[in-house]
């Protein structure tokens, strides 16, 4: 294979130093396996796996629910408050190095409760992370609470009241776990709940489940945000509504090869939905489980699709765009791209 032309390399260059938001990532999906098991060394938890090797030996899926059995089981190591801590950190030290200056972290609670973990150690070691991560790296972190699609409403609305008086801790609300089966329109009433404390509603839509799931994710969640979404491409009427309405998707391009939404990274509808005028986002969804952190997701994805810089610069604006910072942070990050442009070359 010939070597990538000097002006590939100057453009990832700039693709790896560009700041950016990262909005679609599952903090669980961030255990790396060899802190799985130094989490079950520390806390006398037996796992399935004799060693590190053979736990990444497993990571290979055919489809969601693959994936989703083993990352309920990796988490079954996470038991205090300073677990949720150590993995958060471990997150943000990752997001430093690939340049995300902000971060919106999906987290489970439910898969955490479920186990006798009570609520209030989850959020403490996870707002204790993001402090850290503001105060020592400068990274704005958020935590965004998703409801497991797989279990009641019933439960979700447990949870909701488990959250309560944290309320002030998170900033919004999500919608995960196995999708086709669990519509949207299943969590109407508990999203309606949560929107009335004035939190932010997103859901994972669109992944492996028809376009239909993103219709009633944004008319019966009210979502402002879809998950994935990469199925909506099937849609016209659907796609013009995100196109008109500005609503972003926040796609995961490892992610959606690893779980087989795609044969390969070329088969990609990344570049599509830019092409469409939607407001699509670069995420790297459970980096641990997928084959990488944010930059891994860009560089892999621009070499695969040959997006070029003007197609970078719009995904950066469209992550802070999307993302639910302050104003003035949103400000903040304008000027630091721009700023990154200049440096580069690269016309903003
Ligand atoms: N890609 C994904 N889809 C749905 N639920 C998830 N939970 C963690 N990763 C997920
Ligand atoms: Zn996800």
């Amino acid at each position: 294979m010939n070597p990538a032309p000097p002006d590939r390399a100057a453009l990832l260059g700039f693709v790896r130093a560009m700041p950016k938001a990262e909005l679609h990532i599952h903090i669980e999906g961030s255990l790396e396996p060899e802190l799985i098991f130094a989490l079950a060394e520390r806390n006398g938890v037996r796992l399935a796996y004799a060693s590190v090797d053979e736990l990444r030996a497993a990571y290979a899926f055919t489809n969601l629910q693959s994936f989703l059995d083993i990352y309920y089981a990796g988490a079954s190591v996470l038991l205090t408050a300073q677990d949720f801590f150590d993995m958060a950190w471990a997150y943000f030290l990752r997001a430093k190095a690939d340049n995300v200056v902000h971060a919106e972290l999906f987290f489970d609670p439910q898969t955490h409760t479920d186990r006798g973990v009570p609520f209030e150690y989850v959020i403490d070691g996870l707002s204790r992370a993001c402090a850290q991560a503001w105060q020592e790296l400068g990274i704005r972190g958020e935590l965004i609470l998703c409801f497991l699609r797989h279990l009641s409403e019933e439960a979700a609305f447990a949870t909701l009241e488990q959250a309560r008086p944290y309320r002030d801790k998170f900033i919004g609300v999500g919608l995960d776990s196995s999708e086709v089966g669990h519509p949207p329109e299943k969590f109407e009433r508990v999203f309606a709940a949560a929107r009335e404390l004035g939190l932010h509603a997103v859901a994972h839509a669109g992944e492996e489940g028809p376009p239909e799931y993103i219709w009633s994710a944004l008319d019966k969640l009210k979502v402002q945000r879809i998950d994935h979404g990469v199925q909506a491409l099937r849609d016209p009427a659907l796609v013009q509504r995100l196109v008109r309405e500005r609503v972003p998707l926040t796609v995961c391009p490892l992610s959606n090869v690893k779980l087989c939404v795609f044969k390969d990274l070329r088969q990609h509808n990344l570049g599509e939905l830019l092409a469409q005028g939607l407001v699509a986002t670069v995420n790297s969804d459970d980096p641990a489980y997928f084959g990488g952190y944010m930059n891994q997701n860009f560089v892999e994805t621009f070499a695969a699709l040959e997006l070029d810089a003007g197609q970078a610069v719009t995904l950066a604006r469209n992550s802070f765009e999307a993302s639910f910072a302050s104003a003035a942070d949103k400000a903040r990050y304008a000027a630091l791209l721009e700023e990154c442009c200049r440096a580069h070359g690269v016309a903003a």
